[in-house]
């Protein structure tokens, strides 16, 4: 799988509620959900009236936006009521460039109170900084519109900054503020309780490992940290801890059975290079070693996403911090 190709767009799930992309038999309920004053002067591109003719155009746009994986926009559903039931919806926009997105997000009056924002705000966030190429989400949210400004404080999002911008539906300019959310907000770094750490004065290091597989055609195997993990989302070599007992080769060819199904032996496993890296609350120390033979072809067993990857596009992942300095010695091996 490729990063930039299409992901294949999950239902998401919170509760009785889920996040299904937006499909043309919502356009008449979200017609009149969002044909609410006290909606659409809260969306800064949404006119009042809004005519159904204008949501079509909307529709068909972001529908084209969607194929070409530019945006991704849910309609927010209660499976209790009718699985045709929106009650909302949120949206992203990406920016490739920025490697960010934008999100923004409306629930229908009828069904405030219900924390639904919240919830379906914290699910989208959490997986699109997980599966795909952003590095942070920001938000806009106009200086009267309590209830949104509430919504992206519980969900992590850091106030940035303040600006004014136009709203149509009010044809005004509008003081609004802006948030961020970055990956680090939801799932920092933390160091998971293991026996592998030995105590130094300073910090604690942890030992592991990790491979640089290279298959026949020169490419590189990376593998993305999954949803719920911290860092999720963030490109890294398979491995893992060193448990105690285990060398680290032993460790080694036991994280790759266990996470990427490979059999490797010892002997085809050749020292590379290695990472002494300080985070947040550990100190990382990991030998990276390169390996051009195996068994089986890599499968993910952990549900993370995998990439073959050549010198080219390598530095398009977003790779953990430690594993930076690997990507020149890399791509130099791979030319
Ligand atoms: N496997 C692997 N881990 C890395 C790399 N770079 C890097 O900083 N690490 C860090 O090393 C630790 C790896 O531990 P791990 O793979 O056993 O554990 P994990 O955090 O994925 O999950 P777990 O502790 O819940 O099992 C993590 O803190 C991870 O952030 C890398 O390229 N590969």
């Amino acid at each position: 799988m490729v990063i930039h190709q299409h992901l294949s767009i999950p239902t998401l799930q919170f509760d009785q509620y889920l996040l299904r992309l937006i499909q043309k038999k919502d356009i008449k309920s979200i017609h009149n959900h969002i044909n609410d004053w006290n909606i659409a002067k809260m969306l800064s591109d949404v006119p009042f009236p809004y005519s159904q003719e204008l949501l079509e155009k909307w529709f068909e746009t972001t529908l084209q936006q969607i194929k070409a994986g530019q945006s991704y926009h849910f309609s927010i559903i209660d499976t209790q009521t009718n699985p045709d039931t929106v009650v909302g919806c949120i949206g992203l926009t990406l920016n490739m460039a920025e490697q960010s997105a934008k999100i923004g997000y409306w629930v229908a009056q009828r069904y405030w109170g219900n924390n639904i924002a919240t919830r379906a705000l914290k699910r989208l966030t959490n997986w699109a900084l997980a599966n795909l190429n952003i590095n942070y989400i920001h938000a806009t949210a106009a200086d009267d519109n309590i209830a949104s400004i509430t919504v992206l404080k519980k969900c992590d999002f850091q106030p940035y900054g303040q600006g004014k911008e136009k709203f149509l539906a009010r044809a005004v300019e509008q003081p609004v503020s802006y948030f961020l959310l970055q990956r680090e907000d939801i799932c920092p770094n933390n160091l998971t309780p293991n026996q592998n750490i030995y105590t130094s004065k300073e910090k604690k290091i942890l030992l592991v490992v990790a491979a640089a597989l290279i298959d026949i055609e020169g490419r590189l195997l990376l593998a993305r940290r999954p949803e719920g993990k911290s860092m999720a989302g963030m490109w890294e070599f398979p491995g893992g801890k060193v448990e105690p007992g285990e060398t680290p080769e032993t460790a080694l060819i036991r994280e790759l059975k266990e996470e990427i199904n490979v059999d490797i032996s010892k002997s085809c496993l050749a020292p590379f290079t290695f990472a002494s890296h300080e985070y947040q609350d550990f100190h990382l120390l990991m030998p990276l070693y390169v390996c051009h033979r195996w068994k089986n072809d890599p499968i993910p067993r952990e549900k993370q996403q995998l990439a073959w990857v050549t010198a080219n596009e390598l530095d398009r992942y977003l790779v953990l911090e430690a594993d930076k300095p690997f990507i020149p010695l890399l791509k130099d091996l791979l030319f």
